[in-house]
């Protein structure tokens, strides 16, 4: 089984409009609630991979029902712990560019994470947890950190998809994979990269560190896949970007779950890269047909 975390899901408040003039009344043509938050995207598309999954996490308030009215309608299994203030809205602009605002989250009490911490007790050997996302304000900042010696007790892998000091206090435990995008892998060295070169040397860095696989994303630039004996380029798929919300997220759900079927990490990239183009080229998470129509255009070639 694959257990995905979101501990800050989020309402997306997705709007639509042709431009946004700053200081002004700006009024938009479209605008949607849709479920979200890193990890429940991931099960989104584990879904429609026919993955089985449960999505574990913290949500409440009349923002949390809606959510998980959201989730069961798709059949997304979830088993939340339900808290008592609301689960946050997360505002995304479409319009010239994109923008988007994510709020702090809810407060999450003592007892809230107790009950959260027994839904480890689940885990059975060669469950993956995909750990996504923002922490709550309320939550230590090595909340992740604490969760990771049950898994690994457990026989468990992980997949963990945060930045900075928390991804990198994660590694001593040897994440199954992570996926810094360039920005994110440039900010957790304090470097700049200015090339392939800069970029595989500080993705090494990170395995030296103890992650098994390293995927570095690359938006419409592909992705590079760092695994035990080699190094992997995936070309990006072609389209028309219409959003690109979501499509790390569905990268590692494709990566987790094709990895989670097959044991092969090349066949994981290929699909992880056509996972995240079929959600760049969507209005919100890809579907399988979309997914299905891109996968023959990624070749995955071995660079190293
Ligand atoms: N415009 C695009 N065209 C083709 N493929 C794309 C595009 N955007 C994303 N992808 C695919 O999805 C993968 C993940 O995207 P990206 O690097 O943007 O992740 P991210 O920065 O974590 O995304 P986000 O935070 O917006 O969810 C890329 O490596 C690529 O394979
Ligand atoms: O604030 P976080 O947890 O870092 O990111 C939350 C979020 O931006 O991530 C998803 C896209 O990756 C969205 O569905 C959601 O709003």
């Amino acid at each position: 089984m694959i257990y995905t975390v979101t501990v800050n899901p989020a309402l997306d408040y997705v709007i639509q409009l042709k431009k946004v003039k700053a200081g002004k009344v700006n009024r938009s043509n479209d605008c949607q609630f849709l479920a979200g938050g890193k990890g429940i995207n991931v099960s989104q598309i584990l879904n429609q991979l026919d993955v089985d999954n449960t999505a574990w996490g913290f949500v409440g308030g009349f923002t949390g029902k809606e959510l998980v009215r959201q989730l069961n309608v798709k059949q997304i299994v979830n088993d939340f712990v339900t808290i008592s203030d609301d689960t946050r809205v997360n505002v995304k602009v479409h319009a010239q560019k994109e923008t988007e605002i994510n709020a702090a989250g809810p407060e999450i009490d003592q007892q809230e994470i107790t009950a959260f911490k027994a839904r480890l007790d689940d885990l059975n050997k060669g469950d993956i947890v995909v750990l996504s996302g923002s922490l709550t304000p309320s939550l230590p900042s090595d909340f992740y950190e604490q969760l990771l010696p049950t898994i690994k007790e457990a026989g468990a892998e992980f997949a963990i998809d945060t930045t900075g000091q928390a991804l990198l206090d994660s590694l001593k435990y040897h994440p199954l994979v992570i996926k810094p995008n360039q920005h994110e892998l440039a900010e957790l060295f304090d470097v700049d990269l200015v090339n392939k070169e800069d970029i595989l040397k500080a993705a090494k860095k990170l395995q030296e560190m103890g992650a098994q696989n390293v995927l570095i994303s690359l938006a419409d630039q592909g992705a590079y896949l760092l695994t035990h004996d080699h190094v992997y380029y995936a070309n990006p798929a072609r389209g028309i970007t219409v959003n690109s919300v979501g499509a790390g997220d569905s990268m590692i759900a494709g990566f987790v779950g094709t990895y989670y079927q097959t044991q092969d990490p090349v066949k994981a990239l290929q699909v992880g890269a056509a996972c995240g183009g079929a959600t760049a080229f969507s209005e919100g998470i890809a579907v399988k047909s979309q997914i299905d129509t891109l996968l023959p255009q990624i070749k995955v070639q071995k660079i190293q």
